[in-house]
């Protein structure tokens, strides 16, 4: 028995992470160590029950959960150990599929594109047929290809060899950019990440023996964040587990932030019903936060219909009532906030990265990073633009690629970066003899290379290039063979002479990630792994180590913890989002109550609430987010002039907007608390009573004042209204 692994943690805790076989649930509140479980239970599994990595699969959310995940557990059990079964559903995915996909007539070495590729592949289209973004933008095409790829169905098609792919002249348009795009995505090998999920489904669906291969194999499933998972990555789990029947998962619905793309919460809240044997476990004890946090948490996320009840307690010590501060402009709001920044950094010894500043929609972090620059405050934006779609990166990966797979998207990227003279003429002779003889575009151009067209051109160059290293990169490490194809094609060089410093610290970044990566898996990297790994990571950015504050957008916090939180521009109609109001009603109501919620519980000592007065993109008035009226207020100090006709104002915009606000509270000005039915109160003229109903539309208290035979309805803003 190892006793370690149980070291620290609490009776639930320890009683989740020593549950290992069947269908367990368990429903982890913000905060209350839920990757500890997961961690602690794997390390579990291995070092109590004897049982090989390689027979348990843990799936986390994001990249950065299995990375976290990874280190942590190799701490508790040793480096030695192989966790390439803790990843992603796409991690998953490509390992199934490298093993396997032979049996759909795609080879191993397959490619990953992700949004850009994608997007290349339809500007080729566009031009093939003469249309222009005016026809429909990228973004919506993309939309309605994931549309059409719900149905897994299509990888039958696709993976024929013998399916033909109908682009003739008269079909419509959309249906015949639908082929094009297939047809284009097979001739390279590339899988979507849509395809990812689609293609394992289907191999599992009519390849009993690989299903039951790996159903066999994964004696232990574990999944985090579990209430995100969409119907595919549901049916999938269920299928792995069905064999061994142990699965775990852990979640919380009340953070439940993707129902716009796909997630689906009801699973993890109806798992018991789905698995009957299931044993459900509540981690309800929150480290991460102070009791003032916690109950503002709590208090929101109460409003919230659809939920597994739960209420999360706290040990930790007291700490300082949650601020909301309301600007008269949006110049006064950050104003506020950088010199509350400057006095957490001189009064409480904070470093810059102890603090967060978090915002619904990423255009916010313009008026932030204004007033950050004006103060001369460090800052570092988190999940703008990825790492890895960086174009210096993109450049450098493709050269990589063609390497293995020599693919047509690859080659279109680098053919001429740096200029080889192989402008649009040329490629446009290339492409036509590639769609005749059905080649590839490389194969083409090593075929013309000695026609006339390319005479003044640098063809032969580039092609012995990529020969050469089709010939070596075996013998190399990625990073070497990275190294010499910048230097040897040019690509180093053009770059200086660009002289954007930014695209040289991204490069020599990127060599350093692949060298720690080849450090941090102890046994060779191959290349063509290497290049599948990577392309996944495209959500994870590049960590900055300088000591700066963090901005993000609040998707981007969840699992996130800071010292110091600030919630900015909590303005109604940006949180909740009014389109996402319009689109998707009062589920997005919730989902948006929530995405609030979570931004909260990221807060460990402090938290702030900031919104302020003005005119938005739009041009229409700014009010306060109505979430922040719906918390309790004696639970919030609110700082800054709220005057009572912009007040009220404020509460005709939100119930103007069909949603209403929680059914609990009614939202009161400075200084009163909230009325709830059964206090009681003094009225100017009719003396004591007590409130027996609350129109939280129209605002008005119901109350029934001593010797009166029925209630009077009083309004909430009325000022004579006391509590006693
Ligand atoms: N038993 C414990 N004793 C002390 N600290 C703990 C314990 N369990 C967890 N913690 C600490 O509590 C904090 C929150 O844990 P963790 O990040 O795992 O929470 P979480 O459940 O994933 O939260 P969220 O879902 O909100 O992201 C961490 O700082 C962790 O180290």
């Amino acid at each position: 028995m190892t006793e370690y692994v149980l070291e620290g943690l609490n009776e639930k805790q320890e009683l989740a992470v020593t549950t290992t076989e069947g269908y367990i649930r368990v429903v982890a509140g913000a905060g209350s160590g839920k990757t500890k479980a997961l961690t602690n239970r794997y390390a579990y599994i291995v070092e109590n029950l004897g049982i090989d990595p390689s027979n348990i699969l843990c799936v986390t959310f994001t990249n950065k959960a299995s990375t976290e995940m990874k280190k942590r557990v190799r701490s508790l059990i040793g480096s030695g150990c192989d966790t390439g079964l803790i990843t992603t559903y796409h991690g998953f995915c490509v390992r199934v599929l490298r093993e396997d996909i032979f049996h759909l007539h795609y080879p191993k070495q397959f490619i990953i594109l992700d949004e850009e590729d994608q997007k290349t592949i339809l500007r080729e289209i566009y031009e093939e047929l003469g249309i222009t973004i005016r026809y429909n933008s990228f973004n919506n095409m993309l939309k309605k290809i994931a549309s059409y790829k719900m149905d897994p169905a299509y990888v039958r098609v696709v993976t024929n060899p013998n399916s033909k792919f109908n682009t003739s002249e008269e079909m419509e348009l959309e249906k015949k950019i639908m082929n094009m795009y297939l047809l284009k995505q097979k001739k390279v090998f590339g899988l979507d990440f849509d395809d990812l999920i689609n293609f394992t489904f289907i191999l599992f669906e009519d390849f009993g023996q690989v299903l039951d291969k790996w159903q066999t194999r994964l004696h232990y499933i574990q999944v985090d964040e579990f209430q995100d998972s969409s119907l595919r990555q549901f049916k999938l789990i269920n299928m792995l587990s069905d064999t061994n029947e142990n699965l775990f998962v852990v979640g919380d619905p009340d953070q439940t932030i993707y129902e716009w793309r796909g997630a689906r919460p009801e699973y993890f809240v109806n798992f018991d019903k789905a698995h009957p044997t299931c044993q459900t476990i509540v981690l309800d004890q929150n480290y991460r936060s102070t009791p003032e946090i916690l109950d503002v948490g709590n208090s929101l996320i109460k409003k919230n219909s659809l939920r597994i009840e739960k209420d999360m307690f706290t040990h930790n010590q007291k700490g300082l009532k949650v601020i909301h501060y309301h600007g008269k402009h949006e110049e006064d709001e950050i104003k506020w906030v950088t010199e509350k920044i400057n006095q957490l950094i001189e009064e409480k010894q904070a470093k810059k990265s102890d603090i967060a500043i978090l915002y619904r929609a990423s255009f916010l972090s313009r008026f932030i990073e204004q007033g950050l620059i004006r103060e001369n405050i460090d800052y570092t934006i988190y999940g703008g633009m990825k790492f890895f779609q960086r174009k210096e990166i993109k450049d450098a990966l493709a050269y990589l690629r063609l390497i293995i797979s020599g693919d047509d998207l690859s080659f279109l990227r680098v053919v001429n970066t740096p200029k080889r003279n192989i402008g649009k003429k040329r490629i446009q002779f290339i492409k036509e003899k590639a769609d005749r003889e059905n080649l590839t575009y490389y194969d083409t151009l090593k075929k013309y290379a000695g026609d006339s067209l390319f005479n003044s051109t640098k063809a032969l160059e580039f092609l012995a290039l990529i020969e050469k290293y089709k010939r070596e990169y075996a013998k190399l490490t990625v990073s070497e063979l990275l190294q010499k194809l910048l230097l040897e094609s040019g690509y180093d060089q053009y770059l200086r002479e660009d002289g954007d410093q930014n695209r040289i610290d991204n490069l020599s970044e990127f060599f350093h990630s692949i060298v720690t990566y080849e450090q941090s898996i102890g046994e060779e990297l191959l290349l063509d792994e290497y290049l599948q790994q990577i392309t996944l990571f495209t959500d994870s950015d590049k960590e900055d180590k300088r000591d700066s504050v963090k901005l993000m957008t609040i998707h981007t916090a969840k699992g996130l913890e800071f010292k110091y939180v600030f919630l900015c521009g909590m303005t109604d109609g940006i949180l909740p989002s009014s389109r996402s109001l319009e689109e998707r009603k009062v589920a997005a109501l919730e989902e948006e109550r929530r995405l609030t919620y979570v931004a909260i519980t990221r807060a460990e000592k402090e938290m702030y609430i900031t919104e302020s007065e003005g005119l938005s993109r739009r041009g229409s008035k700014k009010y306060p987010s109505r979430f922040i009226f719906e918390i309790k207020q004696n639970l919030v100090n609110r700082i800054g002039m709220l005057e009572e006709e912009f007040y009220q104002e404020s509460v005709r915009f939100v119930e103007g907007s069909n949603f209403m606000l929680g059914t609990g509270d009614i939202p009161l000005k400075e200084s009163e608390s909230t009325m709830d039915i059964g206090t009681k109160v003094k009225h100017p003229v009719f003396g004591e009573g007590i409130v027996k109903e609350i129109d939280v539309k129209k605002n008005t208290y119901y109350i029934q004042f001593a010797g009166m035979k029925t209630t009077k309805p009083i309004n909430g803003a009325f000022k004579g209204l006391k509590r006693v």
